[in-house]
């Protein structure tokens, strides 16, 4: 199995606060993993650092074998390293069709890009072409305020994957969109992923969601990794379910109603 990402002791320190400590993990390529914790947790933190969004404040990453701590996202993307948000980073009064040229514009480093053209054949190829296998063409030339939740998550997906990257990393996909959009929404993203053998680690607040489409899961709690496996072992296991999914403590009180 070919490692794709690895972290060695990565920790991010906001003055007092322990955002993420100690975070070591190895992904191998085509691994769809997830990622869970309550809030705070420091899932986005973890994404942050990985990406090159936030540096670290100790601690060491790998990508596809090489060392990529003090490098910039574009950079990164370049790399093949690229992400979503958990709020997606769109220019909400232009064209969907504008994001995503605007975005090929940017990630192709041209210093000159603010003086040419952003609309060019090529460009607009490509944007066609993510448009049309995630589902939205019928929004191409709308106002992204136009698009519903769903649609301007898989638009922000969508920009992640222009640039062909080996691995996603995806902060809270579903989140915001209603529950009968987001299988369809996760259906439509994993049969990309599928086909083009990305590895892909997501945020995941949602365990139906974690249950159906990844086989792994890292569970954080206080910036800590307190489990790393296969979904079943990790949602079963009674830490992650007082600290992280709650199931044990809605468990327990049950019992105890049930007890007077
Ligand atoms: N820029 C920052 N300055 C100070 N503290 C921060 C900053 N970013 C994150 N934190 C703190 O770090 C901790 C981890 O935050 P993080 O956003 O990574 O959690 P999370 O698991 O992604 O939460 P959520 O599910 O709510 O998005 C929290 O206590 C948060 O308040």
């Amino acid at each position: 199995m070919t490692e794709i990402l690895k972290t060695q002791g990565l920790s991010r320190y906001f003055g007092a606060v322990t955002a993420a400590e100690d975070i070591n993990v190895t992904i191998t390529q085509g691994e769809i993993v997830g990622v869970i914790g309550a809030n705070g947790a420091g899932k986005t933190t973890f994404i942050n650092m990985v990406t090159g969004y936030l540096p670290p404040s100790e601690g060491s990453i790998f990508f596809d074998g090489r060392p990529i701590k003090g490098l910039g996202p574009r950079k990164l993307m370049r790399e093949g390293l690229a992400r979503s948000f958990q709020i997606p980073q769109l220019f909400l009064e232009l064209p969907v069709i504008d994001n995503l040229a605007i975005a090929l514009s940017a990630a192709q480093n041209d210093h000159l890009q603010m003086l040419r053209p952003v609309r060019t054949t090529k460009r607009l190829a490509a944007a066609d072409d993510i448009l049309e296998q995630m589902g939205i063409t019928q929004y191409r030339d709308e106002m992204v305020t136009a698009m519903p939740q769903g649609a301007r998550k898989l638009l922000d997906i969508a920009i992640a994957m222009l640039g062909n990257p080996k691995m996603l990393l995806l902060d809270e996909p579903t989140s915001g969109v209603s529950m009968e959009e987001k299988h369809a929404l996760m259906d439509t993203v994993m049969e990309i992923v599928k086909r083009r053998s990305l590895t892909v680690l997501f945020v995941e607040h949602d365990m139906e969601i974690v249950q159906k489409y990844v086989t792994r899961v890292m569970a954080f709690a206080s910036g800590v990794v307190i489990k790393d496996g296969p979904v079943e072992e990790v949602l079963a296991d009674e830490q992650v379910q007082t600290l992280v999914t709650g199931k044990r403590r809605h468990t327990s009180t049950a019992t105890e109603q049930g007890d007077v």
